[in-house]
């Protein structure tokens, strides 16, 4: 197919995902609180939660396969509808895939139940097999590869053809350092063609790495979500401090919180205005200030914040 020909059979894949005050019960259980954010077009969006936090659940209730007790999603600027949804590529926590089927024969099927023609799912799934290191598994039983290869199907599974939006709960957990990388890779691929990607992780180290936006979810509720630039600003400063001798005082300096100190060395809050002043003067007074330098905060301390 020429070039001109391909690019008109792809759907256009330029939309937002909005979710609009979704909530759910179960029972007495709020799982999902009111819960607002966008997923924009074309950049990747992590989605980060403790441990029953809410995740799974929105993303079941943003791909339809669970109902809302109350809000709703867009889809570009208009309420989804299955039809939309059937174009996004989802991989659910359940994984689902057919243990006594071979790779190959398992996701071409899959890819003919999202629309795709027989031979573009089948050239689909060859490539993106080859691009994760699968292709020599191909003919095989999915029950006969490894925990991680099994996940590299279900990815190649949500990826194939060309999704209009993408939807991974938990699409890195189990992948080797290489595997990572290329699955980063292939979702860069996508936001590049302008689609909107959620992925949701616990390793907040990959998705400080990878993201671009946001969005932080505890106890059902978002607490926090915007780039990871807009989080730092709002997280508390924190300092390095490097003396000739013992840290140990900068415990009892009123408006400085000592994080951690070890030896000559300390990491420091500064918890009221003005306070690094006592502080740098005092460390003057007692000798030699070797460091005394502004920490960019880590994601997982930003993390840490906003779900205490
Ligand atoms: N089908 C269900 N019936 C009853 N309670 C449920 C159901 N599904 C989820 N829950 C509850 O809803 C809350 C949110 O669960 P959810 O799986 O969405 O969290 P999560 O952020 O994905 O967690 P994890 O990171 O552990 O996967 C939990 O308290 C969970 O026990």
């Amino acid at each position: 197919m020429s070039a001109s020909g391909e690019r008109l059979t792809r759907p256009r894949a330029t939309a937002d995902i909005e979710l609009r005050h979704l909530s759910r019960t179960f029972g007495e259980i709020r799982a999902v609180d009111d819960v607002s954010f966008d997923v924009p077009a074309g950049l990747l969006t992590g989605f980060v939660g403790g441990n029953g936090a809410g995740k799974t659940t929105t993303m079941r209730m943003l791909m339809g396969v669970l109902s809302a007790t109350a809000g709703e999603v867009l889809w570009d600027g208009r309420p989804i509808t299955q039809l939309d949804r059937r174009s996004f590529g989802y991989m659910p926590e359940e994984r689902g895939l057919y243990p006594k089927q071979a790779v190959l024969d398992q996701l071409v099927y899959l890819g003919r139940l999202r629309g795709l023609s027989a031979a573009a799912a089948r050239a689909s799934v060859t490539s993106h097999l080859e691009r994760l290191g699968l292709a020599d598994r191909a003919k095989d039983h999915v029950e006969k590869l490894s925990l991680g290869n099994q996940q590299r199907v279900q990815i190649v599974a949500a990826l194939m053809g060309h999704p209009r939006a993408l939807v991974l709960d938990e699409p890195f957990s189990g992948l080797d350092p290489a595997a990572v990388d290329n699955m980063a890779d292939l979702l860069r691929e996508h936001t590049a063609r302008g689609v909107p990607v959620l992925f949701s992780s616990h390793q907040l180290d990959l998705v400080e790495r990878l993201c671009e936006r946001l969005v932080v979810l505890a106890r059902g509720r978002v607490v926090a979500s915007g780039t990871p630039e807009d989080l730092r600003s709002h997280s508390v400063a924190r300092h390095r401090l490097v003396l000739s001798g013992d840290a140990g005082w900068v415990r009892g300096v009123p408006g400085i919180h000592a994080v951690d100190v070890e030896g000559s060395t300390a990491l420091l809050e500064v918890v009221e205005h003005g306070a690094e002043r006592r502080l740098l003067e005092e460390a003057l007074r007692r000798g030699e200030v070797h460091e005394f330098s502004p920490q960019r905060p880590s994601l997982a301390q930003i993390y840490r914040e906003v779900t205490a």
